[in-house]
């Protein structure tokens, strides 16, 4: 059994240098996720959720703050040991199955593949055929790709991110490009994956079926975390320096600039805006 990862980051920044401008994909993103725990990343395109999987994989480093997966200190790591995380306990699953697979080899030996790093250090490897088995597509193990459906293309995806039993399994909108029953086997499986073996799963979706699934979400907006949601149910986060982001449905009723103040009301609070100087109670 794999042991889950936690994963923290604190103050997380990412600034795209690009030619003429920069860009800030991320401005201070606080993240705390337990060992073993399945959750969702959510936000608007562009709100940097890619950037944010990037980090975490140490694909790319960070322009400030720093980030934690397990004992490791990713945001300080060398170049060898960013390697040798990826080798064996982290695995990023990028957006579009093919992106993760070798087009001309089988399921089986995509899943090889992916454990050749991991084979040099690692002894206890799983059989490729036991990990496309528990994802339900033992019978594609040794058919070409390009006979493969879309969701069997995806599980194959997941196997080749499993390959070497990771604590921590980092997909880009895996179910994006599925019909409902392929999206709801991954999902499935991935839920199974992380239950069984205890694997921490952080995924990216759009998807409203898929975020109503998963038992916590965080949604980015803007470069921030700017909410959490529990089994389906949305609240915004208090930031470290006392901000409260509006959830995304209140924006418009609430430009920026507006003011409000904050009523306690019988053990909770209301939130009163004032249009033009008139109290709006
Ligand atoms: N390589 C890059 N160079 C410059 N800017 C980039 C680069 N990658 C992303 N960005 C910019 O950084 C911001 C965050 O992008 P990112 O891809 O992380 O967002 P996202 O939430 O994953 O979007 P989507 O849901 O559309 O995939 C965007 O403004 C994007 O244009």
């Amino acid at each position: 059994m794999s042991t889950g990862l936690l994963i923290r980051t604190h103050g997380l920044v990412h600034i795209y240098h690009t030619e003429g401008h920069d860009v800030a994909a991320l401005s201070g993103v606080d993240l705390d996720v337990r060992p073993g725990e399945l959750m969702g990343l959510l936000g608007p395109s562009g709100s940097g959720k890619s950037t944010l999987m990037g980090l975490l994989a140490g694909i790319f480093r960070p322009s400030a703050g720093k980030i934690f997966v397990g004992s490791h200190e990713v945001s300080a790591a060398s170049s060898k040991e960013l390697d040798r995380l990826r080798a064996s306990q982290v695995s990023l699953m990028l957006q579009g199955a093919g992106r993760n697979l070798l087009p001309y080899a089988t399921p089986a030996a995509n899943v090889r593949f992916a454990q050749r790093a991991a084979r040099r250090t690692s002894t206890g490897l799983p059989a490729a055929e036991e990990l496309l088995d528990e994802l339900g597509i033992a019978q594609v193990a040794d058919r070409p790709l390009a006979g493969l459906t879309p969701g069997e293309l995806q599980l194959t995806a997941l196997a080749v991110a499993l390959a070497t039993r990771p604590g921590l399994v980092l997909a880009d909108e895996p179910t994006s490009q599925l019909g409902h029953d392929a999206r709801d086997l991954v999902l499935e499986r991935l839920a199974w994956i992380n239950r069984t073996h205890g694997t921490t799963v952080v995924l990216v979706t759009h998807d409203p079926h898929v975020a109503a699934f998963l038992p916590r979400t965080v949604t980015i907006r803007d470069g921030r975390i700017g909410g959490e949601g529990r089994s389906g149910e949305e609240y915004a986060v208090v930031t470290a320096d006392g901000s409260l982001p509006l959830p995304g449905h209140l924006r418009d009723a609430l430009p920026p600039g507006t003011l409000v103040r904050f009523h306690p009301v019988d053990g909770h609070y209301e939130l009163v805006p004032e249009h033009e100087g008139v109290a709006d109670e």
